[in-house]
């Protein structure tokens, strides 16, 4: 990708918006003020404040009503992530022949840097973001890729992608122990190729026009988010209007992404979100729980059997053929072709 593109590369001279960020009226956030909402559960991890049971609940019942929650105490070192994301907002900010240089060794092109959609050329209307994600999982096999500046990357992020995969693990432990299926139940392919993915949307003239991502829903088993402290993150309330997961300092924010409601056979609810630019910079940082690209990923049978009638919701599909439509719609909101992709399925 040409680096000039990135939003960072230019943001900062332009004083209008260009044209072909403006999103259409039908979509477009307006100059609305919205709420912050205090509904999406926070749940406390702490085993020794609350009783492991409690923990079970508190988490399928914000995965059924929500699909999205908060985590604290959730045993993720706080100066870590302090550090990670100042590692992280350092990247975005070095210049783009500096980013060009750091973000792509890898000659698979894992680690990728973008803009917008990751299919910019395709678009007919650019979100106003940056992206940087690769692979972090085993680490050795990824790390040698990795940005070797800022000088701490590797060694920060590389500590940090390991303690939040573990607290995903732990995430999902306790989700299929509240969907009664066997310890363990979410382990190798299905886990098998994490993602951490840094999003940066600087700071925006007027985000009353454009948004750093449209409604979607994460192609993950679950997403763990840092969200940092400026708002951005919306969800559609239950009246549909759309609403701010307040930022509270180091929690994570937790998404049931579609293949988890699928495997639950629509028990657990993938939760559909968007993000808002601000007038300040944003900075986010997500680990994406995802399955490897041959994984085949169908309703699990005894959840199908608890379901009222016992019928799977969802056919069986290959998680690369998903991915492929995730990206497509993402890069033309209109259209949703996941929608449709998801429509077939059933
Ligand atoms: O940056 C955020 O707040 C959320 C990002 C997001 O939804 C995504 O990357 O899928
Ligand atoms: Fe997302």
């Amino acid at each position: 990708m040409a680096m000039e593109k990135l939003v960072s590369s230019w943001s900062n001279e332009k004083i209008t918006l260009p044209e072909s960020y403006i999103i259409p009226p039908e979509t477009r956030p307006g100059d609305q003020s919205f709420p912050v909402t205090s509904s999406i559960p926070v749940i406390d991890l702490h085993e020794n404040i609350n009783q492991h049971d409690t923990i079970v609940h508190n988490i399928i019942k914000a995965s059924q009503d929500y699909g999205i929650f908060q985590v604290i105490n959730h045993g993720v070192c706080e100066e870590l992530m302090d550090e990670t994301m100042k590692v992280m907002k350092e990247l975005h900010e070095m210049s783009p022949i500096d980013k060009a240089r750091e973000c792509c060794k890898d000659p698979l092109k894992r680690c990728r840097l973008y803009t917008s959609s990751n299919n910019f050329s395709n678009e007919k209307i650019h979100y106003w973001r940056d992206a940087f994600l690769h692979p972090c999982h085993p680490l050795e096999e990824h790390i040698q890729f990795w940005p070797q500046n800022p000088i701490q990357y590797r060694e920060i992020v590389g500590k940090f992608s390991v303690e939040v995969r573990k607290l995903g693990l732990k995430i999902l432990e306790v989700l299929s122990e509240g969907l009664g299926l066997k310890s363990g139940y979410f382990s190798g392919e299905l886990i098998e190729s994490p993602i951490l993915l840094s999003n940066h949307y600087p700071a925006c003239p007027d985000p009353s026009l454009t948004l750093g991502l449209p409604k979607h829903c994460d192609p993950s088993l679950i997403t763990i988010l840092l969200q940092g402290n400026v708002l951005g993150l919306q969800l559609p309330n239950h009246h549909g209007n759309w609403v701010y997961v307040e930022p509270i300092s180091h929690a994570f924010v937790i998404n049931i992404g579609y293949i988890l409601q699928v495997i639950s056979n629509g028990k657990l609810k993938g939760a559909e979100h968007r993000v808002i630019n601000s007038r300040v910079d944003r900075t986010t940082i997500s680990l994406f729980i995802n399955p490897s690209n041959d994984t085949i990923i169908k309703p699990e049978t005894t959840l199908i059997h608890g379901s009222n009638p016992p019928l799977p919701l969802y056919k069986p599909f290959c998680y690369e053929d998903f991915r492929t439509h995730h990206l497509s719609n993402t890069a033309d909101h209109h259209a949703n072709k996941l929608a449709q992709f998801m429509d077939k399925l059933k």
